[in-house]
């Protein structure tokens, strides 16, 4: 039998997250360990470490070169950090699975929690979500920029370069550093639309690999990151727009809950709506702009 090829980036948590789903499909067919190989497909992202995402092309830059490979056939499915993934996909490519959800928090290192971070420390973080909420809260700190991959993180901050910084709870997990930072509850800071959820995207008119696939969806984080991506969608939102979104089911109930701020922080719109499906995302968007004064609408394109 020739392999099922899954594409990946080569970082560390892409490998992980590559093994994870691999492991999955592996345990959900009933195949030996050579029935899957992994491609490490290299991208602009991972090349370019020296300037913020938000400038040198957003969430394409981890996309574009994994497309490219699923679309000519050098790979029958492609891993993703669901939240890296752009809002508007390519016609013919479809998610076929998340894998569930991790820890969708996200962790502080350098402080116990956002209150007992120092007056007017630095804080590194690229993300204009993270900015904005954290200048939300505290607008005396001073963020900075940093990139690079969780380790070289951890050596700034070690380093001293920032006093604290932010990162998702659930790449933290997956590399083996659970007891790193502190979380920081969801009421006190919304994560990103997506975080925690790794997804695979297959050629749309693949049947046999999207039935493939489909067998290790998990329905219920699929249903919240959908319904998450449909916000991101109705917002008309960029890599530049500071939004935070998060979906929970109660029974088949689903309940999204988002916000979006300005650049620095200084306003923010708070929405909250219950629904069934992806309608709930598209719904909340329309409120939200609605509401929003005109320096947070002025950050969507819808
Ligand atoms: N933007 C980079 C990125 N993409 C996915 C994760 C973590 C894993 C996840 O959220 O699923 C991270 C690192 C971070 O934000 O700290």
């Amino acid at each position: 039998m020739t392999p099922f090829r899954l594409g990946t980036r080569g970082s560390p948590l892409a490998l992980t997250q590559a093994r994870m789903v691999a492991d999955a499909l592996r345990a959900a067919h009933d195949w030996p360990a050579d029935a899957i190989e992994t491609v490490v497909i290299r991208t602009t992202g991972d090349r370019v470490q020296d300037r913020p995402l938000a400038e040198i092309g957003g969430k394409a830059l981890w996309t574009k070169e994994l497309d490219r490979a699923l679309l000519t056939q050098e790979v029958d499915a492609c891993v993703h950090s669901m939240k890296d993934v752009e809002t508007i996909r390519p016609a013919a490519i479809a998610v076929a699975a998340m894998l569930p959800r991790a820890d969708v928090r996200d962790r502080l290192l350098g402080a116990e929690s956002i209150e007992a971070i120092p007056h007017r420390a630095v804080v590194g973080t690229s993300s204009p979500r993270r900015r904005a909420q954290l200048l939300h809260l505290r607008p005396d700190l001073r963020v900075v920029p940093i990139r690079g991959n969780v380790d070289t993180r951890l050596a700034k901050l070690a380093a001293g370069e920032v006093d604290a910084t932010l990162l998702a709870a659930a790449g933290l997990d997956r590399l083996d550093r659970p007891t790193v930072g502190a979380a920081i509850p969801t009421d006190v800071m919304l994560p990103a639309p997506a975080q925690g959820a790794v997804g695979v995207e297959v050629r749309a008119d693949d049947a046999h690999a999207l039935a493939l696939v489909a067998a290790i969806d998990h329905a219920d984080t699929h249903r919240c990151v959908a319904a998450e991506r449909a916000l991101l969608a109705g917002l008309g939102a960029t890599c530049h727009s500071p939004v935070a979104a998060l979906a929970s089911l109660a029974g088949e109930t689903l309940r999204l809950r988002a916000s979006l701020l300005d650049e620095d922080g200084a306003d923010e719109v708070c929405a909250a709506l219950e629904g069934t499906g992806p309608e709930v995302g598209t719904e909340l968007a329309a409120e939200l702009l609605d509401r929003a004064p005109p320096a947070i609408r002025q950050l969507f394109q819808a």
